[in-house]
């Protein structure tokens, strides 16, 4: 049995006197890939935030890699926020003035655990080996998005937040995005959390989960399981 790698357990976040998430419990297993969906407003961003060790959240239990994240400082849940998730963000936030490469470089330096090597493999695996002297403002939304993946990969993490990845780009870009996030998931063995509005990546995904009203409403496996052969009973 694979163990979950991040397990929540009733989370709440209110604003303004208003459940966002209103009793969201999940776990994510240490290789799955899942889907998060649910339309505009259903509170898939401040999900991604509370999973993300980016926001707490008011009430429930969040472990992330064995550790319970509600248990923490903020300086410690900071650490293990940057030694364990890596983000890609719906706007790619990387740094103007930083190049490619070193905006993709920030996680390692972070944590003051330099390793080009890695980099090097990831500027190649993501097809952008060429461009890691260039700055973001001359890179393509998809070349961006690729530095950015690059950066969530950096510090080989156990988990990789995807908010929107494909969501300002063409649909052969998307796509070309989609296969090296699962290429690269598949390869780093990390567990894939991606949000996303778009109905047609669903069949990608181990999991998928729909949020409406900041509630999970429908959780789905997705089983790719080969038929099973007949048993030993005809035998
Ligand atoms: N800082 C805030 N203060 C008050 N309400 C907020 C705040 N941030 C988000 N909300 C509200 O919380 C709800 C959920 O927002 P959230 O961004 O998580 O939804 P979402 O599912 O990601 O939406 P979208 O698909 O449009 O990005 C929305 O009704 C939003 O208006």
């Amino acid at each position: 049995m694979t163990e979950s790698v991040l397990v929540g357990s009733d989370l709440v976040v209110t604003r303004s006197g208003e459940q966002i998430l209103d009793g969201v419990s999940l776990s994510v297993a240490s290789n799955a890939t899942v889907l998060v969906q649910g339309p505009s407003g259903a509170g898939k961003t401040t999900l991604f935030n509370v999973l993300g060790l980016l926001e707490a959240p008011e009430s429930g239990t969040l472990h992330v890699d064995g550790r319970d994240a509600s248990a923490l400082s903020e300086r410690e849940r900071a650490a293990l926020r940057r030694s364990t998730i890596g983000f890609v963000f719906q706007d790619f936030q990387l740094i103007g003035d930083l190049t490619a490469r070193e905006n993709a470089a920030l996680p390692q330096e972070h944590a003051g655990e330099p390793d080009p090597e890695w980099l090097d493999t990831l500027f190649d695996r993501l097809g952008i080996a060429a461009l890691g002297g260039q700055y973001p403002a001359t890179l393509s939304g998809g070349e961006k998005q690729r530095v950015a993946i690059a950066r969530a990969l950096a510090n080989r993490p156990e988990i990789v937040l995807a908010d929107e990845p494909t969501g300002q780009l063409d649909p052969a870009t998307a796509d070309a995005v989609l296969d090296l996030l699962f290429g690269m998931q598949a390869s780093a063995e990390t567990a894939l959390i991606v949000i996303s509005h778009d109905p047609q990546l669903a069949p990608h995904f181990d999991e998928r989960l729909q949020l409406a009203d900041g509630r999970l409403v429908e959780h789905e496996h997705n089983d790719e399981q080969p038929p099973q052969t007949p048993s030993s009973e005809t035998s």
